[in-house]
């Protein structure tokens, strides 16, 4: 299987983001994330933009976001936790990218969520322990669209890291070189 980069799909609170960046460290690969690129792009956090722009919004621009990204080269490219996987952008994301989807058990996720009240915008706080089944009830469809799916629940990121690459590793894996740019735009 030829690929062109690695992409992190799963619920919020699911590790996508730091271990993202710790994959694509190990990788040697730039790394993306589609959340930290909005906010750069929009000038505010993820939350006031939602609040501000509203969900068509902000949905529209991690679809253009996809876009942009998605072809990169020896990337790790890290989407939002409520990013719409639906057919539309399952296809363009296997097109180029080994979907790596990350779950965690309910009590993690509750605990790593819980650590920045607020920074999610449709989080329901006051009731955490539903918001996260149902979130995870919807998660659960995604999962057979993707080429692997990895318990985030335990074990420190740089195992979470090595069992990523052994899966890609035994699925013999290859991505197509980038041309080594002068500058990388981040
Ligand atoms: N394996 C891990 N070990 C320790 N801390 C972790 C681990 N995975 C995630 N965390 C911590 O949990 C919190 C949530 O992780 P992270 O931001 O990566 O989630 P996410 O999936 O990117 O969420 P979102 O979908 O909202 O962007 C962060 O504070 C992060 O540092
Ligand atoms: O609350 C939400 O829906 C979101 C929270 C952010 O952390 C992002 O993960 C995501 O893009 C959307
Ligand atoms: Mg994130």
């Amino acid at each position: 299987m030829m690929k062109r980069n690695i992409v992190l799909v799963g619920m919020m609170g699911s590790g996508k983001s730091h271990i993202g960046r710790k994959l694509a460290q190990r990788l040697g690969w730039q790394f993306v994330d589609t959340d930290r690129r909005i906010e750069r792009a929009v000038g505010m956090t993820i939350a006031e933009f939602y609040a501000s722009a509203g969900e068509k919004v902000f949905r529209e621009r991690e679809i253009n976001v996809l876009q942009q990204v998605s072809r990169y080269h020896e990337a790790v490219i890290s989407f939002g936790g409520n990013f719409p996987m639906n057919v539309g952008t399952y296809r363009i994301l296997h097109r180029h990218g080994f979907i790596v989807a990350l779950l965690s058990e309910p009590f993690r996720v509750e605990e790593r969520v819980s650590r920045h009240i607020g920074k999610r915008p449709t989080v329901d706080y006051e009731n955490l322990h539903d918001f996260v089944h149902t979130m995870m009830k919807q998660w659960e469809e995604v999962y057979p669209y993707c080429d692997c799916v990895i318990d985030t629940t335990r074990g420190g990121a740089s195992q979470i890291v090595e069992s990523i690459v052994h899966k890609i590793n035994e699925r013999h894996v290859q991505f197509i070189a980038r041309e080594k740019k002068e500058k990388d735009v981040k």
